[in-house]
């Protein structure tokens, strides 16, 4: 192979490594739990959102070199040629770097503390980081158990979101609870999907993903269901009343949800066709988020 065909592959496994797509899980929670509170409040504090921001791709950042970490110890990456860790050789160096980003974003919460002069959110979001460890960390390994979706949506959606939300107002909603569950399922969703590519090593890692314990195609038959949920939920708070119209908006997620569930449906049981899921599932979660907040400032 020619040395510029190397370079290409090389470039091409270090943005699987990073993942940049990836980040809006991140992001989407604190965007929504921060339009939750504008909706409510009619007031922004850029300042805490913006360090929130920030902080919430730190943690994430933590989340996935910490998991190339875990993983590496228990061989279910052994095939996973983007693994910071296979790719560098080098497992200290990528916890440590891992730690940084951590501490980093413990500092901008911090701040955040700092300025509300209440620990309140820096306390929620290490609830969600225990989660984080419970999911892949020694000796829990959760995610192993199958029970990293039911982690991933209360970190990602009940706890981030009202984290954000109590960010920005100090204080708690009913709203906001409600709109966390629909900024939770599509990230859970993005993980579901994840492991649809995954059954051989997972199996041989001894994880019992829910795909390993469903099979592709009873769990390729519970994504219109779960797609459907999202957009059900959010046609509903709207007609109870509960949620502005403007957040009809998110249903911009649904070709996305369209796209994905045919594209699993098709692909189930070829793993390298179906390998790319979950990145349609961040697109629905990315658009569906996005939306969701623009409808809420907008109302
Ligand atoms: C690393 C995660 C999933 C990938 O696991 P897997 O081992 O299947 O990956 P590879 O196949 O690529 O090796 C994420 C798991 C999510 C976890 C259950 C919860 C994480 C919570 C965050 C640490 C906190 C987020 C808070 C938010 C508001 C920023
Ligand atoms: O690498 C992955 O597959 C995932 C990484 C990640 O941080 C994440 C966060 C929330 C839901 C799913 C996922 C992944 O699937």
């Amino acid at each position: 192979m020619t040395t510029e065909l190397i370079a290409a592959s090389k470039n091409k496994l270090w943005l699987a490594a990073i993942k940049p797509p990836m980040y809006s899980v991140a992001i989407m929670p604190i965007w929504v739990g921060t339009a939750v509170a504008v909706f409510e409040t009619s007031t922004l504090n850029w300042k805490i959102f913006t360090t929130f921001i920030t902080a919430a791709i730190l943690i994430l950042a933590w989340e996935n070199l910490l998991n190339d970490v875990f993983d590496s110890e228990t061989g279910i990456d052994k095939n996973k040629h983007h693994s910071l860790v296979n790719l560098t050789g080098n497992k200290l160096f990528i916890l440590a770097i891992g730690n940084g980003c951590l501490a980093l974003a413990l500092l901008g919460l911090l701040a955040i503390c700092w300025w509300q002069k209440d620990l309140t959110v820096l306390g929620l979001i290490l609830l969600c980081c225990g989660l984080g460890y419970l999911y892949q960390g020694p000796p829990f390994r959760l995610g192993y158990q199958g029970l990293g979706e039911f982690l991933c949506f209360f970190a990602f959606g009940p706890l981030g979101v009202s984290a954000a939300y109590y960010s920005q107002t100090q204080s708690w909603s009913w709203v906001c609870l409600a709109t966390s569950i629909i900024v939770g399922i599509p990230i859970t969703l993005v993980l579901f999907c994840s492991h649809f590519h995954q059954v051989d090593d997972d199996i041989a890692a001894g994880k019992k993903s829910p795909i390993v314990r469903l099979g592709t195609e009873r769990g390729a038959k519970l994504l219109p269901w779960v797609c459907g949920s999202i957009f059900l939920l959010t046609g509903g708070l709207v007609l109870f009343g509960i949620l502005p119209i403007w957040t009809l908006l998110s249903f911009v997620g649904i070709p996305s949800a369209i796209k994905l569930c045919r594209h699993v449906s098709q692909y189930h049981n070829q793993p390298n066709l179906v390998s790319n899921c979950k990145f349609i599932a961040i697109s629905l979660q990315f658009w569906s988020s996005l939306f969701l907040g623009v409808g809420l400032i907008l109302h």
